[in-house]
Formats: structure tokens, sequence, C-alpha cells
């Protein structure tokens, strides 16, 4: 695992060694909307780590938790939330920051791009003036600069223009300019091209990639679609219900899935490229918090679920991976192949203990 140059270091600036550490640290996160959802943590025990320059995508069907995982990140939890466990951006405790290293934190350090530019960006204000207000805090780049590296043309049009009189994937495009003002270390990216179309989504996304080779910032992609996220992140994490079901190297998780929502969610995938209809959809879906099973929250979709599943099961490390099933799926097996002896839990040893100082 090498360490892409710091963004320290390619803006010429010192190298301290909290720059080498992660750059996003989340350890055991759990958050409760008590007023709502009493004692029930919609987010349940996350671990995770995002090292500079990688990218991550956060992966789960509507109500997974996604967007609020995304959100804790940047410490911007809704005032009704309740949350403990760890967020540490480059070495710093979010919850201990002032109010000064959080703005900071939040323009230099992380650059949020949400789903809906629509509602985004201020309907009222043109461009111009949106962009002013970022750039005056301290943005790197002017605005026809930043207009012109996210691949906009005729900027000075766009300036003028309001929100409402561009098109979809245009003001996609101001949004991801608006989070890079301040050439942030990490970009949240919470499914910023599910409202596009799709010849628009894949230049979004190429955007993104090719922002990212050249700037080199660390991004946490959310995303329902996997196939979408294959495309560009190194590592994905499956949330089903608040809890991390199953996580590793994209590549190795697309191969071999082993977790039976992420194999149901890959069924359901409508490639980007074939665009092929919905194949198997996952039956059921996902409940709201309130009604969130104890044990294993994916156990009543789930073909493979028995007893056991009544019990939570750990999430286990196995070298780059981890997982929490008592019934993983064997490559290959078709669901009707259920497997006695996965319940032994095949080569996934050690425990989540161990779980917690891993990538
Ligand atoms: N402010 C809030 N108050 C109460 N419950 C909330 C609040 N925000 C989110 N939730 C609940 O938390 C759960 C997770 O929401 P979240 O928006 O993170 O899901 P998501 O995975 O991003 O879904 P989607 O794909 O639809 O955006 C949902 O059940 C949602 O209703
Ligand atoms: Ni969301």
């Amino acid at each position: 695992m090498t360490l892409r140059p710091t963004s320290a270091a390619h803006r010429g600036g010192p190298v301290t060694d909290t720059a080498r550490g992660p750059l996003l640290t989340v350890r055991d996160l759990r958050v409760r909307f008590p007023k709502r959802y009493g004692d029930v943590a919609v987010l349940d025990g996350i671990d995770l780590e995002i090292k500079l320059g990688e990218a991550v995508a956060v992966v789960g069907e509507s109500g997974c938790g996604k967007s609020l995982l995304g959100l804790s990140a940047a410490n911007l939890l809704p005032p009704t939330a309740e949350w403990t466990g760890t967020v540490e951006f480059r070495g710093q405790d979010v919850r201990a920051m002032s109010r000064q290293s959080l703005r900071r934190m939040r323009g230099a350090g992380i650059g949020v791009v949400y789903q809906d530019a629509m509602s985004s960006l201020n309907p009222g204000m043109t461009v111009s003036a949106q962009m002013r207000q970022v750039c005056g805090l301290g943005a790197t780049s002017t605005p026809e600069e930043l207009l012109t590296s996210v691949g906009l043309r005729d900027t000075q049009r766009i300036l003028r223009s309001r929100p409402y009189q561009l098109s979809g994937g245009q003001r996609q495009r101001i949004l991801i300019a608006l989070a890079l003002a301040r050439d942030p270390d990490l970009i949240i990216a919470d499914e910023p091209t599910t409202a596009l179309d799709v010849t628009v989504q894949r230049q979004v996304i190429e955007l993104l990639q090719s922002l990212r080779s050249s700037r080199q910032f660390a991004m946490l992609f959310v995303s329902h679609d996997l196939a979408l996220v294959s495309q560009f992140a190194s590592r994905v994490v499956i949330l089903y219900a608040g809890q991390i079901v199953e996580s590793g190297p994209t590549r190795a998780v697309l191969a071999n899935p082993r977790h039976p929502y992420t194999a149901g969610l890959l069924q359901a995938t409508v490639s980007l490229e074939e665009r092929r209809p919905t194949l198997a959809p996952i039956p059921g879906q996902v409940r709201t918090p309130a009604g969130f099973l104890s044990g294993c929250r994916f156990r009543e979709r789930c073909a493979r679920a028995d007893e056991a599943c009544a019990t939570r099961p750990a999430l286990k490390v196995d070298g780059a991976r981890r997982l929490a099933c008592y019934h993983p799926v064997t490559s290959g097996a078709s669901p009707e192949t259920r497997v006695a002896e996965a319940g032994e839990g095949d080569s996934i040893a050690t425990d989540t203990s161990a779980g917690r100082s891993q990538p």
C-alpha cells in the first residue's frame, strides 16, 4: 500500500506526520435519532478509514444510511442525531474541533457534492454570486478557472445564469467546482449522478475521475449502484440497514461477493454499459429504522438465512476483506445450494476487534 504524495507535498507545503496517517478515520460510529426511533442505531458500529488519495465507495439501497455516513464524516449530522464513536479528520477528533477549524475542515479539508444540484444551489442567486461567496473564503482559483476545470465552456454566460437556466449536467459540474474551490483533500460525493440521464452520468463520473488524477483528492463516493462505483473506487463498503455487511477491494468483492446482500445487489444491477433491464431484484425492501430486525438485519430477505441469523454475525476479517455473515455465498454457488459448511465461516477467522486496526 504505497501512499500517494500528500496534497501538502504537492502544493509544496511541509509534510507533517499527521499528513501521512489516514485522512479520515471513523471508529465504532453509532447514530441514533432518539425522538424518532428511540434507541435504534440508524448507523451501527461503523468502522471506516480513507487514506490520502484513496477512493472508497459506500453502497447500499435507499435507507441504508449512506448519506448519514457521508454527513458524519464532515461532522454535519442533523442536530436531532445523537452519536457515539470517533470521527477523526487528519488525526483530529471532529468533536473536539473549534468552530473555526471545523469551518476550515469543511472547505479546505472536505468538499461535499450532493445528489440534487437544484436544491444544493441557491435558486435566486446567479452562479457568479454563489461562486464568489465560496471563492471569497480562500479559493485557490477564480470562478472562471474553476468552471473551466470542470469542463464547462461559455463560462461568462454560465456565471450570469441562475441554476434553473442551466442543464442538470451543468448544475452538477458547478457543484463539483464549488466543492473543489479550496482544493480539499477529501471529496464526499453523495450520489452525484443519480438525477442525471445515463450519458451525462458517465460524463460526470469521467470528470470526477480525471479531476482525481490531476488533483489527487481522496473520495468517499456514496451510491446504490455497484456497477457504477466499480469504475473508480478501489475499495467498496456494503451497507445494509446501517450496518457494514461486507467490505474489501472493489475488484475482489465484485468478482467474488460473499455476503448474500452484495450478491443480490450485483444481480440486480443495471450495468451502465449494457443498460440491461434489472435481472433479479432482491425481494422485499429495507425497513424503516423502527422496524430493524435484531440479529442480521438482512435475514428476512435472505434465501440463506436460518435460526443462527437471529444473532448478529460479527464482522470478521479475512485479509483485506471483511464480512458479517454466517452463510456466505461461495463462488459459483447458486442460492439453492444452501451450504451447510458455510456456517463454520471458512477461512474467515479473526474477529471484529482485530478488524478495527485494519484498513
Ligand atoms: N434527520 C433525520 N431524522 C430521522 N431519521 C433520519 C434523518 N435522516 C435520516 N434518517 C433516517 O436514517 C436512515 C438512513 O438515511 P440515509 O439518508 O442515510 O439513507 P441513504 O442510504 O442515504 O438512502 P438514499 O439512497 O435514499 O439516499 C433512513 O431510514 C432515514 O429515514
Ligand atoms: Ni442518501
